[in-house]
């Protein structure tokens, strides 16, 4: 058994009357995308400052990287990279120079910096604008320069807090083509916010908090089949045979319902081609739709992820790590 990249038991935070975070437990594995999803007010800043050692657990513990986030602060810091919504690369230096400040910040072995340097700004697309300075970048450019910087001392771990939050959906689709190449490229496991629900399906697992506890963790599909069955509908040359046969042949109780008959099974997918090999009534079309991830949300929190605005906390938290 490898060690877990991030381990936390009963993690807890309280500020006076406020407990932010009630004592939560998950592991994320190394190499793992993982997902944290929650409303405003839920904990995710609270959860992510402990693990990157900006702020103290009132209770439990936490390792990052192997590392207690308390006894062992420098070592987890070295292993992590940081990316958050706020820019905090410096706009007055090219692309260059804020790499070449934080190599020195973590110590990056000099002749290692140079390769690596090229290696991450090609991977972002920005190695030929490497030496503009960064106020004449685009919004995109610079979010994509701060996941240059958060991987160039090849962190173990990286934190993305809503790496794509008001991105246009080219850079957004731009930005996870890189996190999915970070996925097959580099030994990096990933802890990330967002509050797109269709990112949250490129993780590996999604945890969702509410409240300061984690009310569920699990991969995307498993959350989609744990708050309802796929729905499916079918066009037939003729209904009342289809509904039927669906009825004889596998036990599904259909209906016409917009002029399609339509039932409800747990997967889907695998259900399709067994409807069509065995249905013995010719199928025109076939449409399968799932539960989405906002399903899963609504059921888990009771409220739209669009109402969970994105997270406010996170500035202030840019702002500890500038002061470290
Ligand atoms: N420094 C602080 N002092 C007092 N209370 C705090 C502090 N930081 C957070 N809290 C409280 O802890 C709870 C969790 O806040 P946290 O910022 O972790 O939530 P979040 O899930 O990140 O929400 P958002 O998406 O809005 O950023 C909230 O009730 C918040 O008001």
């Amino acid at each position: 058994m490898t060690t877990p990249a991030i381990s936390v038991r009963g993690l807890a935070k309280r500020y006076g009357a406020v407990e932010a975070v009630k004592g939560v437990d998950f592991e994320v594995r190394q190499g793992e995308v993982f997902g944290f999803l929650g409303p405003n007010g839920a904990g995710k800043t609270t959860t992510i400052s402990m693990l990157c050692t900006l702020a103290n657990p009132t209770g439990g513990s936490a390792t990052v990287a192997g590392f207690d986030v308390v006894t062992r602060r420098d070592d987890v810091r070295r292993n992590i990279g940081l990316v958050f919504q706020d820019p905090t690369v410096d706009g007055y230096l090219t692309a260059a120079q804020n790499l070449r400040f934080h190599a020195e910040l973590y110590s990056v072995p000099k002749d290692v910096v140079e390769p690596r340097m090229r290696q991450v700004l090609e991977m972002v697309g920005l190695q030929d604008r490497r030496d503009d300075r960064v106020d004449t970048y685009s919004g995109g450019m610079k979010r994509r320069l701060e996941i240059a910087r958060g991987l160039l001392h090849s962190p173990r771990v990286l934190f993305l807090d809503e790496p794509t939050v008001g991105l246009d959906p080219q850079t957004r689709s731009a930005i996870w083509g890189y996190i999915n190449e970070l996925r097959r490229t580099e030994d990096i496991t990933i802890f990330l916010t967002t509050h797109y629900m269709e990112e949250a399906e490129h993780a590996d697992r999604i945890a969702i908090i509410d409240h300061g506890e984690i009310v569920v963790i699990d991969t995307p599909q498993a959350l989609k089949a744990s708050v309802g069955e796929d729905r499916v509908r079918i066009q037939s040359d003729d209904d009342a045979a289809a509904i039927a046969a669906l009825k004889e042949r596998f036990g599904i109780e259909a209906a016409v319902s917009e002029g399609q008959v339509s039932f409800s099974v747990p997967a889907g997918e695998e259900f399709v081609p067994r409807l069509f090999a065995e249905l013995g009534v010719p199928i025109r079309a076939v449409h399968v739709a799932r539960p989405s991830l906002d399903d899963v949300f609504m059921s888990y929190t009771g409220s739209t992820i669009r109402d969970a605005e994105a997270s406010s906390g996170m500035a202030e938290f840019m702002r500890a790590m500038a002061r470290r």
